[in-house]
């Protein structure tokens, strides 16, 4: 362990933040900058863009007006009003600028090429309708982050994004109509679970909400 870059520091806080129409800002136009853009926008955040040159993917979405795009170099002030902001144009001044920028405003900050500089750093994710993997290495090794999440992307196939939103709609049904306290609903929660839905979403069944709930109340009878 003695050479390797790992340096003992309290763990990240995982959380899933709703960024939905919340001002978020990339300074950089890089492919670096691109994937983060790319995420942001895949959550519904608002994007603003500084940077003098941009990739063909950035220059995409602001032609179809999905992004605000400045094309010159960062300048004070770009992070006003923002509650996230990445600095992805690997220019030390410019890191420590954003970063000082970022401090007085309160907006967190990724600083892509100095870990220690981040308020926060990006997982690797897999996306399944409601269901999102998020994988991190703690900054210690992003590449193992991302071959990870490929062998999640095999093991959690697209069946999950319709499973989850049948488990969705079951859940409704007994919160609606199975009366008591929690306690009182759990063996159906997990009735619902055991049924194997998923299995059979997976084989191209449709199963529709009504008869998933039958199912999992007659499980919970037979017990
Ligand atoms: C700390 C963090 C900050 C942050 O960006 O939030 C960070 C930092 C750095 N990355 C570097 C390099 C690479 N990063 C990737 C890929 C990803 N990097 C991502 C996140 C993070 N990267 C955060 C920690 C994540 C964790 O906790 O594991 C992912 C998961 C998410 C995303 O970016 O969206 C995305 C995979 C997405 C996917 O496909 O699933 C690849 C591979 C590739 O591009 O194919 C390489 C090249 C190989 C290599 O160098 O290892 C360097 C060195 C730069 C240099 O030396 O020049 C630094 C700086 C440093 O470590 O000092
Ligand atoms: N965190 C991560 O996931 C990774 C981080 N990196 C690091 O991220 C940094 C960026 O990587 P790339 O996107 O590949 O680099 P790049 O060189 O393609 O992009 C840099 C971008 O910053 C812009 N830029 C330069 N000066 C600027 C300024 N003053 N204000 C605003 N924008 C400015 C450039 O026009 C360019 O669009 C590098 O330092 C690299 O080492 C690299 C790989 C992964």
């Amino acid at each position: 362990m003695s050479d390797s870059q790992y340096v003992a520091r309290p763990a990240y806080y995982p959380v899933f933040v709703d960024l939905t129409d919340r001002r978020t800002v990339v300074i950089g136009g890089g492919k670096v900058a691109e994937r983060k853009v790319e995420t942001l926008l895949s959550c519904g955040a608002s994007v603003r863009v500084v940077s003098p040159c941009v990739t063909d993917a950035i220059q995409a979405r602001a032609d179809a007006g999905e992004i605000e795009l400045h094309l010159r170099c960062y300048e004070e002030g770009d992070l006003a009003g923002a509650c996230m902001a990445y600095c992805a144009c690997g220019v030390p001044s410019v890191n420590s600028l954003c970063h000082e920028e970022a401090r007085r405003v309160g907006c967190l900050m990724n600083v892509v090429d100095v870990p220690s500089e981040c308020d926060f750093i990006v997982p690797s994710i897999v996306s399944r309708g409601p269901l999102t993997i998020a994988v991190s290495t703690s900054g210690t090794a992003p590449t193992e982050a991302k071959s990870i999440r490929r062998s999640l992307e095999q093991q959690f196939d697209d069946s999950w994004a319709d499973y989850l939103e049948l488990m969705g709609q079951v859940r409704l049904l007994v919160k609606e109509r199975i009366e008591g306290s929690d306690e009182t609903r759990r063996p159906y929660y997990e009735a619902a679970s055991a049924a194997g839905w998923r299995e059979r979403i997976a084989s191209g069944e449709t199963i529709e909400p009504e008869d998933a709930y039958r199912q999992a109340c007659s499980m919970v009878e037979a017990r």
